[in-house]
């Protein structure tokens, strides 16, 4: 039998895949602690896109961090399928974010030596039961660049190729901080399209950190961030597809 977290529904009516509970962090100690979460509760729905809005330092990117087990809470539980991330020891972390969770970040990281296919070919390699590279390009609509270097692909295209290396490893968890922070609108419209069309095609559950509060029309659910709380949260009654939004 499930853990209850699992059988439960989150707002937009999907099955819970992921819950928080009363998470909080603290960064230093004394005077100079800086409390960045101050009680996080969340529930992330099965294929749900979900868009983190709030202020700078309002704690989006420490929440990310936690959900994806590149850092841990302070206090409280991440539950992932019924299992606690607070009870796993490093090498079931390692597990938990190479198996099962990909990373966008602003900034693509990709290896200037090796083409766009190489780039996403050095996480199928050791993931469980990858798409091939190819097509997890073709999903970002970058088969044909598949052969290119990074420095031959305009920063859109890198995002995407970005894009294609978290999630050809078939994610249950997309984790994107800021992916558009450095694209302009028109090229940001494109990798938002590419976010988009793999949450609906690989099924990853999505939270998207952006400071464009327009994006948050292309979500399932919206949540604000203030000051280490979740300060809002609602449910759109239906996404808008990216390249319809009013930037
Ligand atoms: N490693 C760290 N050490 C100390 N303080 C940190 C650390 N990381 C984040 N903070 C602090 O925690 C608070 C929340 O930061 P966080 O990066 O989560 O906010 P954010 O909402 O993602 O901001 P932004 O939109 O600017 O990226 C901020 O006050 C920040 O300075």
């Amino acid at each position: 039998m499930s853990d209850p977290a699992t059988q439960q529904q989150t707002h937009s009516g999907s099955q819970t895949i992921l819950q928080a509970i009363g998470l909080t962090k603290v960064y230093g100690e004394g005077p100079s602690a800086v409390h960045a979460l101050r009680g996080v509760d969340l529930t992330l729905g099965r294929g749900e896109l979900v868009v983190l809005l709030g202020p700078s330092g309002s704690g989006k990117s420490t929440l990310l961090n936690i959900l994806g087990g590149l850092d841990t809470a302070t206090g409280g539980q991440v539950i992932l399928d019924g299992i606690d991330l607070g009870k796993m020891d490093i090498a079931a972390l390692t597990r938990y974010r190479r198996d099962r969770v990909g990373f966008v970040f602003q900034f693509y990281n990709l290896i200037a030596s090796l083409t766009a296919e190489e780039n996403v070919a050095l996480v199928t390699e050791i993931a469980r039961d990858p798409l091939s590279p190819n097509d997890a390009l073709k999903i970002v609509g970058l088969g044909p660049r598949a052969h290119h270097f990074p420095a031959e692909l305009s920063g859109g295209e890198q995002q995407r190729v970005a894009i294609a290396r978290a999630i050809a490893k078939r994610p249950e968890l997309l984790l994107c901080d800021e992916p558009t922070g450095a694209l302009d609108s028109e090229t940001g419209v494109i990798v938002l399209e590419a976010i988009k069309t793999v949450n609906r095609e690989v099924g990853s559950s999505t939270v998207l950190i952006t400071h464009n509060a327009a994006i948050a029309d292309m979500a399932d659910r919206v949540i604000s961030m203030r000051d280490g709380q979740i300060a809002d949260e609602y449910t759109n009654k239906t996404r808008v597809a990216p390249r319809d939004i009013n930037w």
